[in-house]
């Protein structure tokens, strides 16, 4: 959500045991691309499963600007006509992205490569988030960039007219700078190569390669070397996209410190590239049953039950950072009601999120009583056990949905009730969260009511 509407403090207090069928929206990821390659083929695109947050519809909006169709039928249910890989049109206003990192730095490398300008701006939040990371390989790609001090927004890219392919190594582990060169690659002639030496998720190379482009992935000693062949035609998909496993974090986290909970959370992608929290979950001595495991879009999903548990603290293996990047604000508030202690190395790419997600869950948690470490690349926290969290603190969610989730999700198990300034950041991610968590019992509102 935008800085543009009022904020929505909201309360979460201690509950019942948490009980139902969590239906989460669809995965964010993969409808951020759905519509970015659906634009990019030629014909039309069939989605199911979008997720109908407000980062994807900006990013369905932006798509538009660049000339394609896209239309909604129903709930979840939308169709891209597309242009072609080379076909976007200049828009004639500035693409407003909102909140979303991915949305922006994804379709700034899809129009990178194609000879038009479009100026790019962001919410509060985006505005302050780094894009050097992407406009660097794009300029090797020959498309020029002007942003404000630091590469941030708003920003202006030309896009190359006579572009060449790259070869490039991924500094920093992220999809999203992985995904915006890739997305460059299609319209430059010959073979972009991309190299990242930490794997990250995965859904770019998947759905190119449904989309029809040749795409290769080799593992060797540099990493994954990704080679994809420019100027396909990309032919129009049917996606449909699985349910979130970022967004399942929070009712999964939550049933699993409020006593007597026991919840399913059906069709979760288990892409091996997003599941490292649950993994970390279950050492941590989580009660979770991954049943009925298939795959639905070509993604491995399965159904989560998941029951209350006594948590003891681990430490996280490092190289497990990027499978569950986004889900380290939950594991900190698992990690706070678990018995010991907690250690989260090699996040820092946390602090350049929608937030500095590592300062945000540090202040908070403090704020409702849990002790914590923390340097540039660890946070710390040590655990004071089921129902031992004190709370009874507001807490500020900086504009990033996931610090206000975490935050509720806390209040569920702590003594005193905690409390956001502001829960509005929730709707880019999870619109439906409030509905989600209070169906299956718990406790939470928006402070005004
Ligand atoms: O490619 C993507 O869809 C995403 C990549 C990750 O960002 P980084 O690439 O910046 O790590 C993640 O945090 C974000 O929520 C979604
Ligand atoms: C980091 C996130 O998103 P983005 O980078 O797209 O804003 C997120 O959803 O947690």
């Amino acid at each position: 959500m935008s800085a543009h509407g009022d904020p929505i403090p909201m309360t979460a207090r201690k509950s019942g045991p948490l009980k139902g069928r969590a239906e989460v929206p669809g995965d964010k990821s993969i409808s951020h691309r759905s519509l970015i390659l659906g634009a990019m083929a030629v014909g039309e695109t069939k989605v199911t499963g979008l997720l109908e947050g407000q980062d994807v519809l900006d990013t369905a909006k932006a798509m538009r600007a660049f000339g394609a169709e896209v239309i909604q039928h129903g709930p979840g249910d939308w169709s891209v006509h597309g242009v072609g890989v080379g076909g976007f049109a200049e828009p004639s206003n500035v693409i407003d992205c909102g909140n979303s990192g991915t949305g922006v730095r994804l379709i700034m490398g899809a129009m990178a490569t194609t000879p038009i300008t479009a100026t790019f701006t962001g919410d509060a939040s985006l505005n302050k988030r780094p894009m050097g990371r992407v406009t660097d390989p794009l300029a090797l790609f020959g498309a020029k960039a002007y942003g404000r001090q630091g590469g941030r927004l708003p920003m202006t890219i030309v896009g190359a007219a006579d572009p060449v392919p790259v070869r490039y190594t991924v500094p920093m582990p992220s999809a999203q700078v992985k995904s915006a060169v890739l997305l460059a690659g299609l319209n430059a002639p010959g073979q972009t190569v991309v190299i990242e030496k930490e794997p990250t998720r995965d859904h770019s190379e998947r759905m190119l390669r449904g989309f029809g482009a040749a795409l290769t992935v080799e593992a060797t000693e540099e990493g994954h070397v990704i080679t994809l062949t420019g100027q396909p035609e990309l032919k129009p998909q049917t996606v449909a996209v699985p349910r979130d496993p970022s967004s399942a974090a929070f009712p999964v986290c939550a049933a699993l410190i409020v006593e007597g909970s026991d919840i399913l959370v059906p069709g979760v992608s288990q892409n091996p590239t997003r599941n490292g929290l649950y993994t970390t979950l279950v050492e941590m001595g989580a009660d979770i049953e991954f049943q009925n495991p298939r795959e639905e879009g070509g993604e491995p999903v399965a159904d989560l039950r998941v029951k209350a548990s006594s948590l003891k603290g681990i430490e996280v293996p490092p190289e497990r950072a990027a499978s569950m990047i986004d889900e380290y604000p939950v594991l900190s508030v698992v990690a706070a009601c678990a018995e010991g202690t907690t250690v989260m190395r090699g996040v820092k790419e946390l602090r350049v999120k929608e937030s500095d997600r590592i300062d945000a869950m540090a202040r908070g948690l403090e704020a409702c009583g849990v002790r914590i470490e923390e340097d540039e690349d660890t946070l710390i926290v040590h655990g004071m056990g089921l129902g031992g969290v004190p709370g009874g603190a507001t807490c500020k969610s900086h504009l990033d949905h996931r610090i206000a989730m975490s935050f509720l999700v806390l209040g569920l198990a702590t003594q005193k009730p905690v409390s956001v300034d502001d829960g509005s950041p929730i709707a880019t991610s999870f619109p439906v969260f409030e509905g989600l968590m209070t169906g299956l019992g718990a406790t939470v509102e928006r402070s005004d009511k």
